[in-house]
């Protein structure tokens, strides 16, 4: 009872009051009905980490992280405490945000520098060991750069340091006379681009403050940068990244702009004016929904910063996604834009320009053909202006590494739709990019309706009473395969994709599991597409699917959760998926969030989970929404689907029938269950990081390309699972008609499994001789 705090009353200005703030632990809860909650929102997902905003209460959370982000972006620490706020939390933002934005990593001639203007910042990084042993004293040519031993008295060590183009090195007597030490020269860019700047990102680059006089710094050690980023971040300095391109005159221009056509949508503006709020390029990740046009962000930044340009992606086939992409919005040229993939090694002509790859390709070490040797010099000996990281919350903090200290870039921007990984390496990301910069609001884009409206429904499926007895019976990996298998699941599939081709949707059902995958298709008789479908044959399907009224539904394996654009799709059905895994929810809704009726009057899409109930798949499933309910989504349960059982065709209708579809499952190999090969496949392709291509010819073997062998019988005899399930249909059958199924169908599977070894050993020893 100590919790009723029905008694309070509320303050008579409380309309004008919707915002409270924990003293305790930083949550800031928001009335998001109220009318001025809108301008509380902007300031909020500037300053603090949104934990979740449904319709009507959002709620935020102040972190270290966010208020990092936050000076990142500008915001000084006077800024964010001048609404009054509680002691705890005043002290806490000031705590955090003193040493924040003080210390910076700087590119220059191509050497890393650590930079800051607060010379007792840079000696008290240097007590660290970490750092000190990361430090390079480089004998330098060029005299301005002076590396001083600190020494760790409080004496002012000013002077000591000196880097090019600061007034200090001026003073000096340097020839140096700009920030980047090359002797005189205009800017980069004129007037114009001045211009087009401030018509792109929404600053007025007069504004932008020239070198601040009292930089000091030193150099470090390439290999060493992400260990020094990460001991700064933990020593609660985390350096900030900015780029100043616009003075930057050693690195050649590229001369590209956005087609005049283009036209940036205000929120694609709002996270791009977060990057470039201060005229230079700050690094950082920009976090906006699937399908709201992250790649055009990309190209935007691209198109404003203006130099060469690595973008780097998850798979061949974004790389050419990418390229079209940038050839669609910009007036790139053929000549300025290479890819650099297993198939094609191209560098571009001239000074500048863009190369687009993939992570595997680039983070690989081992095994690389010759081409690629070369292509990795280009690519290392350069420096580049900018590296573009896509889908940024899937690539394995090893691969970031090798990217980050292979390739020397001034500025980087990770783009991703779902901040959110499993494996807490989420934080990584902070040192490794740089904090985020903006995150967009799903529901308020929705309502805008650059993103679809989606209906979300959690459908309960109750287990047959064989196939649950079976599911507390069974090892967990067969487990998994019999709530995939559930008749009454299938069912609910077969249901609700009739019922929503009557409507005139086209419906992508998804499963994981490839055996589930195979065996609704072939029932349903629907085309699929797995890691095991060949490119030509995807292709083909994909383009029925999009044009053909007669293909209105397909089935998909996890090599469709991401980069897949099929604007045409309006109902997803997932009947197998990969455990409690939020991200896979969101990319997976993502499919549909791009509908490109959207627009029509009333549209809503459709986004169905088929969940059988009292099974671990609906613990799974609860975490697996946890991501779009922070986003506001709201799952319907449904429990009854109405017509169900009037469907003329339905599938596993009989008792028979189902036991049929038991003994079958019970059947299959274990590996069935196993999400392995298919998940290996689809990295390889669509969604994943690895491919088997990404090698060359000479490639390893450790990444073999999809196959998926099964061991059975099945596989030995070249038959598909169908068709030996048909074979044993009328045991089945007759089996079923018996009394007790339970032991009987034990014994006869235990005979088949005996038979099926049996002529396993008989067709290899066949295929020996
Ligand atoms: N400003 C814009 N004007 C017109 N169309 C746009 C604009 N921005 C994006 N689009 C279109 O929206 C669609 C989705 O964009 P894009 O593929 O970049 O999304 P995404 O955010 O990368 O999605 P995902 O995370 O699913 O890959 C594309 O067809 C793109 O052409």
């Amino acid at each position: 009872m100590d919790q009723d705090f029905s008694w309070l009353h509320l303050k008579p200005d409380h309309a004008s009051r919707p915002l409270w703030i924990s003293p305790e632990d930083g949550h800031i809860i928001l009335e998001a009905f109220s009318p001025i909650a809108e301008q509380a929102q902007d300031f909020l997902t500037a300053i603090s980490e949104p934990v979740s905003r449904p319709a009507f209460i959002h709620e935020y959370k102040l972190t270290s992280y966010s208020l990092y982000a936050a000076v990142s972006v500008g915001l000084q620490t006077e800024d964010i405490i001048e609404v009054p706020v509680p002691d705890s939390i005043t002290s806490f933002i000031r705590e955090r945000t003193l040493s924040y934005g003080k210390v910076k990593l700087v590119l220059k001639h191509n050497k890393y520098f650590v930079e800051s203007s607060h010379p007792e910042t840079l000696q008290l990084l240097l007590k660290d060991k970490v750092i000190r042993e990361a430090r390079l004293f480089s004998v330098q040519a060029d005299s301005s750069i002076k590396s001083a031993t600190f020494t760790t008295s409080k004496a002012p060590v000013r002077g000591n340091l000196v880097i090019p183009g600061t007034k200090e090195a001026e003073k000096k007597g340097d020839t140096i006379t700009n920030k980047f030490g090359i002797p005189g020269g205009p800017t980069p860019h004129g007037a114009s681009d001045a211009e087009l700047f401030t018509s792109v990102v929404g600053v007025d680059a007069d504004e932008i403050d020239e070198d601040d006089e009292n930089v000091h710094a030193f150099e470090i050690h390439d290999a060493k940068i992400d260990d020094v980023k990460k001991r700064c971040n933990e020593l609660e300095y985390p350096m900030l990244e900015e780029y100043d391109f616009r003075n930057d005159t050693v690195n050649a221009n590229l001369d590209i702009d956005l087609k005049p056509a283009t036209v940036i949508r205000p929120y694609q503006e709002t996270s791009l004016s977060k990057m470039f709020g201060n005229g230079r390029a700050r690094s950082g990740i920009i976090v906006l929904p699937c399908g709201a046009g992250k790649t055009l962000v990309g190209i935007t930044a691209a198109c404003t910063i203006k130099k060469s340009c690595l973008v780097l992606c998850t798979s061949s086939v974004s790389v050419m996604q990418w390229k079209q992409q940038f050839m669609q919005w910009s007036n790139v040229t053929d000549r300025q834009i290479a890819v650099f993939t297993a198939d094609q090694k191209e560098k571009f002509a001239g000074d500048s320009g863009i190369v687009v790859s993939t992570y595997s390709m680039v983070a690989n070490t081992h095994n690389r053909s010759h081409e690629s040797k070369k292509m990795m010099e280009f690519l290392t000996s350069r420096e580049w202006g900018f590296i573009l990281l896509d889908e940024v919350h899937v690539v394995p903090a090893v691969m970031f590494r090798r990217v980050v200290t292979t390739i020397k870039a001034h500025s980087k921007l990770g783009l991703t739709a779902t901040l959110v990984r499993e494996d807490d390496k989420i934080a990584d990301l902070n040192y490794m990019i740089g904090p985020k910069l903006y995150e967009a609001n799903w529901m308020d884009l929705a309502a805008k309706g650059h993103i679809a409206n989606v209906q979300c429904a959690e459908v309960w499926c109750p287990m047959t009473p064989e196939f649950y007895r079976e599911y507390l019976r069974e090892q967990s990996r067969k487990r998994m395969l019999l709530y995939c298998m559930n008749p009454n699941k299938f069912q609910a599939c077969q249901f609700l994709v009739k019922y929503h081709e009557g409507r005139g949707d086209k419906v992508i059902v998804f499963s994981d599991n490839v055996y589930a995958l195979e065996a609704y298709a072939k029932r349903l008789h629907k085309l699929y597409i797995h890691g095991g479908t060949s490119q030509v044959e995807r292709m083909r399907i994909l383009q029925w699917f999009q044009h053909s009224p007669e293909v209105n539904t397909i089935f998909l394996s996890k090599v469709g959760d991401t980069s897949i654009d099929l604007p045409e799709a309006t109902c997803l059905i997932q009947i197998s998926s990969h455990f409690g895994s939020r991200r896979q929810e969101a990319q997976r809704l993502g499919r549909i969030l791009r509908a490109k009726r959207r627009n029509d009057e009333g549209f809503n899409a459709f986004f169905y989970s088929l969940v059988s109930k009292d099974t671990q798949e609906m613990y799974y499933s609860t975490k697996r929404q946890q991501f779009l309910i922070d986003q506001g989504y709201a799952f319907k349960v449904i429990t009854h689907l109405d017509g169900l059982e009037d469907l003329p065709d339905l599938v596993y209708k009989t008792r028979d029938e189902q036991i049929e579809l038991i003994s079958s499952v019970l059947l299959a190999n274990e590996s069935e269950a196993d999400l392995g090969s298919d998940i290996r496949a689809a990295e390889g392709d669509l969604a994943g990081t690895v491919t088997s291509k990404d090698f060359g010819p000479a490639g390893p073997s450790r990444f073999p390309t999809a196959h998926r062998t099964t061991g059975s019988l099945t596989a030995l005899s070249g038959a598909q699972h169908m068709s030996y399930i048909e074979q044993n249909k009328s045991a089945n059958k007759k089996l079923a008609r018996e009394a007790a199924p339970r032991h009987k169908l034990f014994a006869k599977r235990d005979k088949e499994k005996a038979a099926a070894k049996k002529e396993a050993k008989e067709a290899r020893a066949r295929v020996q001789d």
